[in-house]
């Protein structure tokens, strides 16, 4: 692994804002560091730049402990949420800078600038001021600053979150591109699952201090691993297992051995297959339009189910409907927010 944090630990006085967390990149893969407000991911990103200390455990990059090295001797490059561009600098200034402190030649550094001003698709921007410059825009200076130095790592901390949805989309687009193409390891954290799902070579899930589950999007997705994980990634439709015995036991057949509370079953919505049927046993309870889709939420022998279609077929609220669920599209996951409450 090229860069490693091992049994990393945190408190802010009484408060652990990492417990005993684990993650590593490999060269050039983008992973992303998922979960909701406040479970630590931008800590964990902090002590990784050097940005703050840690109480426990370690970070390297290619075994190399980086505990005394500073932050501005890591060679990272870090992107903020907000563009934090120096407003008095011009924006071949501002993607110069981390070159002229380094004392990199007049000539190089403008060479280097125009080159990712290309690279950036913001070719006449050079002579502008931040203020200039649209939100979306000004964000891709900051990346272009941090990549200028050719950064061992690049670290973003919600780069995309300050922008509205249609510029968000292509500055994603744009930073899978320019990761892809510069192979550079990169490590981002975002409470956006769909972000991460579309950007990240393996997603690393967090919830309150720890690492839930890692992996790639698709075993994710595919293969949550809690409660918890099924429902922050993705929608989820959650049957406790005696419910599961009581109205479809052949969906029992891939659960692992456990008490009733250890595991539910865990049905995404795409997978559940409707017919119309006057004689079925569930009902449809409301009818989404979303364009490529349709969202219905159906009331089933199994529970409120919702279900996504993408056929021809319309339902009507108040219709009966027959529903089934292949048993190979049912995963079982553990119920840890039951554990947890018990
Ligand atoms: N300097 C600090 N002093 C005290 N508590 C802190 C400090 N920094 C973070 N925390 C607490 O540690 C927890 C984790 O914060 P962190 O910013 O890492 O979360 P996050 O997952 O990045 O959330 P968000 O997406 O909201 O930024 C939070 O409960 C936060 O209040």
């Amino acid at each position: 692994m090229y860069l490693t944090a091992r049994n990393v630990t945190k408190k802010f006085g009484s408060f652990t804002a990492l417990d005993n967390v684990s993650i590593s990149i490999a060269h050039g893969e983008f992973v992303c560091l998922l979960g909701p407000s406040g479970c630590g991911k931008t800590t964990l990103l902090r002590l990784i730049a050097g940005l703050a200390d840690l109480d426990e455990g370690d970070i390297r990059l290619e075994e190399e402990d980086l505990s005394q090295t500073p932050a501005r001797k890591r060679g990272f490059g870090i992107v903020f949420q907000s563009y934090s561009l120096f407003p008095n600098m011009t924006i071949a200034e501002n993607i110069g800078y981390g070159l002229k402190i380094r004392h990199t030649a007049e000539a190089h550094i403008a060479s280097r600038v125009a080159e990712l001003l290309e690279l950036i698709k913001l070719p006449q921007a050079a002579d502008k001021f931040p203020g200039q410059l649209s939100g979306g825009q000004q964000q891709r200076i900051a990346l272009a600053r941090a990549i200028a130095v050719e950064p061992r790592v690049l670290l973003l901390d919600e780069p995309l979150s300050a922008l509205d949805a249609k510029v968000r989309g292509e500055l994603r687009s744009e930073i899978s591109r320019l990761q892809r193409q510069l192979g550079i390891p990169t490590l981002m954290v975002t409470h956006d699952q769909e972000e991460a799902l579309a950007l990240a070579d393996k997603i690393i899930c967090m919830n309150q201090g720890t690492v839930v589950q890692s992996g790639s999007p698709e075993d994710l997705y595919n293969r949550p691993a809690t409660r918890f994980v099924a429902d922050f990634i993705g929608t989820s439709n959650l049957v406790e297992t005696a419910r599961v015995r009581e109205v479809q036991p052949d969906l029992l057949e891939s659960r692992p051995e456990g008490p009733d509370a250890t595991y539910v079953a865990c049905i995404r919505p795409e997978h559940i297959i409707l017919k119309p049927d006057a004689n079925g046993r569930a009902t449809v309870r409301s009818v989404t339009f979303l364009g490529n889709m349709c969202r219905i939420e159906v009331d089933a022998p199994l529970g409120l189910l919702t279900v996504e279609t993408h056929g021809a077929e319309s339902y009507r609220e108040g219709e009966t409907v027959d529903v089934s669920i292949p048993r190979k599209r049912c995963t079982w996951v553990a119920d840890d927010i039951t554990e947890a409450a018990s």
